[in-house]
């Protein structure tokens, strides 16, 4: 059966993620009930992306547009012809914040060529995975975004990613500290910074407590702050994040479990915080997001 645009229109809603949760780096991810929706119609002229919220006047709006390169790489990647597409991106999840907003766009698009064509299971979770993954570069923050709730992922040698579920407690509040929009970070930037090689001892350090993080989010909160240590990125990235690191720092000393999302600068704390310490941030300007954790990934609506 050859693979056709069989349908007219296709909506997707992808929900933000947060990548490493401290000592998992680019394999831990987590999903929030905090999306963009995109939806697209196939055209017989050029592609144009429309766009509201996030990225207006900064995103592309033509095929460069990474929602639409993921469109067509799904397409491709089934052999289904392409077309010129009307996009529309109604984005929340902020750019260059560490919550995700790249793997969201990528996932969008290859949601979108599964909602066109008319043998949609051709395009299954497992190879959006594979495609996502491929432009992000790790899986970290794709897999939660294809699959919701908590994930690890990894590369395999031969390249491809992988992906288990994490059990988490669903009721973990979740706070997402996003400073002020001009200290957005991209994540290229925020990896030029990592060293190549690091110390046995801290390996081991991110080792052991990266399997402490995993009891915590399935039932042991008590174990949550020793699971949020890391001695793999975070410091490194310190002189590109100074203010996130100063917040994180701060809470960590009041005993809240609090890390960097992702590369920054957003500030994920696996807790609620107190409405003073809410205030004091929110009056230096940053917003403060209790979305609580998605558990469906992306979604056909
Ligand atoms: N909804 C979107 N539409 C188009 N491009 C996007 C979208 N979201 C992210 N991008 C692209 O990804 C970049 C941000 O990705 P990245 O640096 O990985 O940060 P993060 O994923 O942490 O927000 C943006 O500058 C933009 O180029
Ligand atoms: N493991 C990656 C995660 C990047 O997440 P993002 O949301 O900032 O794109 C890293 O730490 O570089």
């Amino acid at each position: 059966m050859s693979v056709r645009l069989s349908h007219e229109s296709a909506a997707v809603r992808v929900p933000a993620t947060t990548a490493n949760m401290g000592p998992g780096f680019d394999s831990f991810g987590m999903a929030f009930r905090y999306y963009d929706e995109v939806s697209v119609r196939p055209v017989t002229g050029p592609t144009v992306v429309t766009v509201e919220g996030v990225g207006v006047g900064v995103v592309p709006t033509d095929d460069s547009n990474l929602v639409v390169r993921a469109l067509r790489a799904g397409l491709d990647a089934v052999g289904a012809p392409q077309a010129g597409f009307e996009v529309h991106c109604v984005n929340r999840i902020p750019h260059g914040g560490g919550m995700g907003s790249s793997a969201c766009a990528a996932v969008a698009g290859l949601m979108l060529a599964r909602g066109l064509i008319n043998d949609p299971e051709l395009l299954d979770d497992d190879l959006i995975l594979q495609l996502a993954t491929g432009f992000e570069g790790h899986p970290d923050n794709v897999a939660p975004a294809v699959y919701g709730g908590a994930t690890v992922a990894w590369t395999e040698e031969d390249g491809r990613a992988r992906v288990a579920p994490m059990p988490v407690d669903a009721t973990l509040p979740v706070s997402l500290l996003v400073p002020p929009s001009r200290t957005r970070l991209s994540t290229e930037e925020a990896r030029k910074v990592l060293p190549d090689s690091v110390p046995r001892a801290d390996a081991l350090f991110n080792t052991s407590r990266a399997a402490v993080l995993m009891l915590a989010l399935a039932g042991r909160p008590d174990l949550l702050m020793a699971g949020t240590q890391d001695r793999l990125h975070q410091e490194y990235r310190r002189s590109v994040l100074p203010d996130s690191m100063a917040v994180m720092d701060s809470l960590r000393e009041q005993g809240y479990p609090a890390v960097i999302s992702g590369a920054g600068p957003t500030v994920l704390v696996l807790a609620d915080l107190s409405q003073e310490t809410r205030f004091t941030l929110q009056r230096h300007g940053w917003t403060v997001l209790r979305p609580g954790i998605d558990l469906e990934g992306a979604v056909l609506v």
